[in-house]
């Protein structure tokens, strides 16, 4: 069997390894013919006598040569790794028994085994035929890759000899000794042949000798080796018979020269037949191969889209479990915080537990030494109720005779109801007789006060201020029985230089000094008070010049704070109020109950300002001023329309209602220059009582009133809006005088319209049953003494009115 020629360029591995029989592997007699790997596996060496090859210089396998199983596997099992498929040469006989599948068998030649589709088991690294050592050992690799030695190299005994019809020559070798010649003078060996082989010529090398272990078919004998030419002897000419001699032994060189090239040239011809063959089934080989190839090829193209898909599958698969392993992260993360809260949870459940296990052994510690108290507690009190039952049966027998007492004290008791009954019933007659004096009791009030007068004027002097001289006083007050004089003493100078004074004295209802305290003059005005709540009209107002004291009367200081309402400083018009509440409270054990509303007015400048209306309401600039008008009510009540009235239904909001008006006042002050001294500040309170036992009702109103300054035009020397304001309030104070003048002449015309505050005051002044009163205040100071004296000349003339149906006693 030769090898198979590889043509130019191939990646194959030279044809005598494809072909599983490796020619130059088996000519050595030194060299041990091998199975290596894929390559060297399918080689399989003849019988070697330790002779050279023949002159083909191919191992051709004897017919029927059969290997051992183990070998044909180890020869069978090679492949070609270096193309990434399997090449198996299988003899056909050993394919036949192994079923393998029909037309995979070249079925020319025993000794070419069946090229098989190879299974590519690993990427091919690179597609150069791999070249493998000439004195490699003898591996093969198995199944599962691993590698194993390969069988001995098949014995003599078990290879069977080559056909008789190759001669088997003796090869003049170059110093090569694995360089073959094939027959046709190709290299027949390129993987194991020397660079330096050269082709030889046909029978060039053709030894001529049999070989000494040739069998006997060999055709030609030692004879008909062609040994060297008779050497050419000197014979002289005449020498026929040696030249003769020479002659035929160059013939019969000749001769067997001869037949020595016919025999050469009979072999080559066998050999050339048996190369023909040879490349008829080499190419068929190589179809297949091919075929092999192309089929890996596909092969490889579906296991590369395989892979591919596998590996984008494998992405997928990759993603979505880096996705699931993100969620479970997250989840995990989750789960840990809840744990950990959960351990924080049962933590902090964990020290309450221990903190109330703590608690409940203290106390049930505290409990047993209660138990221990109580028992000795018990054992104790056993001892004690036996001496208690003894005491026991002592205290029956003093029950009983205590059941006797008591049943005395029952018949007393029942007599005592009887009399409790009386004394109820009389209770009852009396309270009615009360209710009775009580109407009884505002009818004499109301006489008293009528017969006081119902018109008083009350003169109140103010202490000096610190930068008046006391020795020039003109006021003094005589010592008087009533307290209800004072005189004025005015100082002049005549024409002729000589100093004259002139004493005036009045007579009021009552003078107050300078040290009187504001306790003491309210105390005067309480019973007019009294006649307010009982349903009277009652006004009450300070005359006087600037600073002469009406407002410190009138209201108390300036500033009054809640504090101060218990003052002692406080006027008429807080503990007026405060008499009326402490009236109401007694008067509903009577049956009264009372409803309290208060409003606070200004008359500026013949202009009605209300007091308790929020700040802004009685802005000078600015917003438009409510107007406020004087009107007459259904009932014939003089009220004042769009005012702010406050339901008075505590002594407290008393405080909040002078605070307010004060205010209100500072604002209007910023304004106007002492805008408080030039303008009537009026309190109204409208009591409305109801008696629910006797069906008695009352309204009565109080009219507080602080006047303006009442200076005179002439001593004030205002102009301007000083002079305007000056004669407003002349004009009204002048207008109150009318009033008072008509009501006490008995005219049918009072002038009340005249001005405003007279206008406000016509239900309270002159009415037939209303109660007026004046305090006229003075300011002692000689500076002042023409305007007190005006002022006490102005309360006269209101003191000698006589209004009503009482004459005071004693007026002129
Ligand atoms: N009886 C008094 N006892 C103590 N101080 C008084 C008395 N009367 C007035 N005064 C003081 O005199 C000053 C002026 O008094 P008040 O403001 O009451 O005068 P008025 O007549 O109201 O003045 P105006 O007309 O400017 O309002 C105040 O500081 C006040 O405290």
């Amino acid at each position: 069997m030769t090898g198979i020629p590889q043509p130019p360029g191939s990646m194959l591995r030279p044809p005598s390894k494809i072909g599983g029989l490796e020619s130059s592997g088996v000519i050595s007699g030194k060299r041990k013919a091998t199975t290596e790997n894929d390559s060297d596996a399918g080689v399989l060496t003849a019988p070697n006598k330790g002779t050279s090859v023949p002159a083909a210089g191919r191992q051709i396998a004897a017919p029927g040569f059969k290997p051992k199983k183990a070998e044909m596997d180890t020869v069978y099992a090679g492949r070609r790794s270096s193309q990434g498929f399997k090449v198996t040469v299988k003899p056909q006989e050993s394919a036949a028994s192994s079923g393998a599948r029909p037309g995979t068998t070249t079925g020319t030649s025993a000794r070419v085994g069946v090229v098989r589709r190879a299974v590519p088991r690993q990427p091919a690294k690179s597609m150069a035929p791999r070249r493998i050592p000439a004195n490699r050992s003898a591996v093969t690799r198995g199944r599962g890759g691993g590698v194993r030695k390969a069988p001995a190299p098949l014995g003599r005994k078990k290879t069977t000899p080559p056909p008789d019809s190759i001669k088997r020559r003796r090869i003049e070798r170059p110093a090569d000794a694995h360089a073959m010649t094939s027959p046709t003078g190709d290299n027949a060996n390129n993987g194991n042949m020397g660079a330096g082989a050269l082709p030889r010529p046909v029978g060039s090398n053709v030894d001529t000798k049999r070989k000494a272990g040739d069998d006997s078919s060999d055709e030609y004998s030692e004879d008909d080796s062609l040994g060297p030419p008779p050497a050419p002897t000197q014979r002289n000419g005449k020498d026929l018979e040696g030249r003769m001699r020479d002659l035929e032994a160059q013939v019969r060189y000749m001769n067997t020269g001869k037949r020595t090239a016919q025999k050469a040239k009979k072999q080559l011809s066998i050999e050339l037949e048996h190369n023909n063959t040879k490349v008829t089934q080499l190419e068929y080989e190589k179809k297949l191969l091919e075929a092999t190839v192309e089929d890996n090829g596909k092969q490889v193209r579906l296991l590369r889209d395989e892979v591919e898909d596998s590996q984008r599958t494998l992405q997928s698969e990759k993603r979505r479990h880096e996705d699931e392993l993100d969620e479970f992260q997250r989840s995990h993360r989750r789960e840990m915080e809840q744990v950990q809260e959960e351990q924080r949870q049962l933590r902090k459940r964990n020290i309450e537990l221990e903190e109330d296990l703590d608690s409940t052994r203290a106390t049930l510690q505290l409990k047993k030494d209660e138990c221990a108290q109580l028992e000795a507690t018990v054992s104790k009190q056993a001892s004690e109720h036996i001496e208690l039952e003894g005491n026991c049966r002592s205290l029956r027998s003093k029950a009983e005779q205590l059941e006797n007492i008591i049943s005395e004290r029952e018949i007393r008791i029942a007599e005592l109801d009887e009399d409790v009954a009386s004394r109820s019933h009389t209770i009852e007659e009396l309270e009615a007789k009360l209710r009775k004096e009580e109407t009884l009791r505002r009818g004499l009030h109301n006489a008293i006060q009528e017969l006081k007068g119902n018109i008083r004027v009350f003169c109140r002097v103010r202490p000096l201020g610190q930068a008046d001289e006391a020795a020039m006083l003109p006021i003094r007050l005589p010592t008087c029985e009533d307290n209800n004089e004072i005189e004025l003493t005015q100082t002049s100078e005549n024409a002729l230089g000589r100093s004259t004074s002139k004493t005036f004295p009045f007579k009021f209802d009552r003078v107050f000094e300078s040290e009187s305290t504001q306790e003491a003059v309210f105390e005067e005005v309480s019973q007019l008070i009294q006649s307010a709540l009982d349903g009277y009209p009652v006004c009450i107002f300070a005359y006087g010049q600037t600073g002469s004291g009406k407002t410190h009367t009138m209201q108390g200081p300036d500033a009054l704070s809640a504090n101060d309402m218990d003052s002692s400083v406080l006027g008429v018009i807080p503990r007026a109020v405060k008499q009326i509440y402490e009236n109401t409270s007694k008067l509903a054990e009577r049956g009264w109950e009372y409803s309290l509303e208060g409003q606070f007015l200004e008359i500026y400048n013949e202009t009605i300002q209300d007091l308790l209306a929020p700040a802004t309401r009685n802005s000078q600039n600015g917003e438009k001023q409510t107007k406020l008008d004087i009107y007459q009510d259904s009932e014939g009540h003089t009220r004042v329309k769009n005012v702010t009235t406050v339901n008075v239904d505590s002594a407290g909001r008393v405080h909040w209602l002078l605070a307010r008006a004060a205010e209100n006042r500072t604002v209007a002050a910023t304004n106007c220059n002492e805008r408080s001294s030039r303008s009537h500040s009026v309190f109204t309170l409208y009591l409305r009582g109801k008696n629910s036992l006797t069906g008695e009702s009352s309204s009565g109103v109080l009219n507080l009133i602080d006047l303006a300054g009442s200076e005179r035009l002439s001593s004030s020397g205002s102009s301007g809006d000083r002079l305007k304001e000056t004669q407003a309030i002349n004009k009204s104070l002048a207008c109150l005088g009318d009033v008072i003048a008509a009501l006490a002449k008995g005219n049918r015309h009072i002038p009340y319209r005249n001005s405003k505050l007279t206008h406000l005051l016509q239900e309270s002044l002159g009415a037939g049953n209303s109660k007026t009163l004046m305090f006229v205040c003075v300011n002692p100071s000689p500076s002042s003494s023409q305007e007190s004296l005006c002022s006490l000349q102005f309360a006269t003339k209101v003191n000698s009115c006589q209004i009503g149906t009482a004459r005071r006693q004693g007026a002129t």
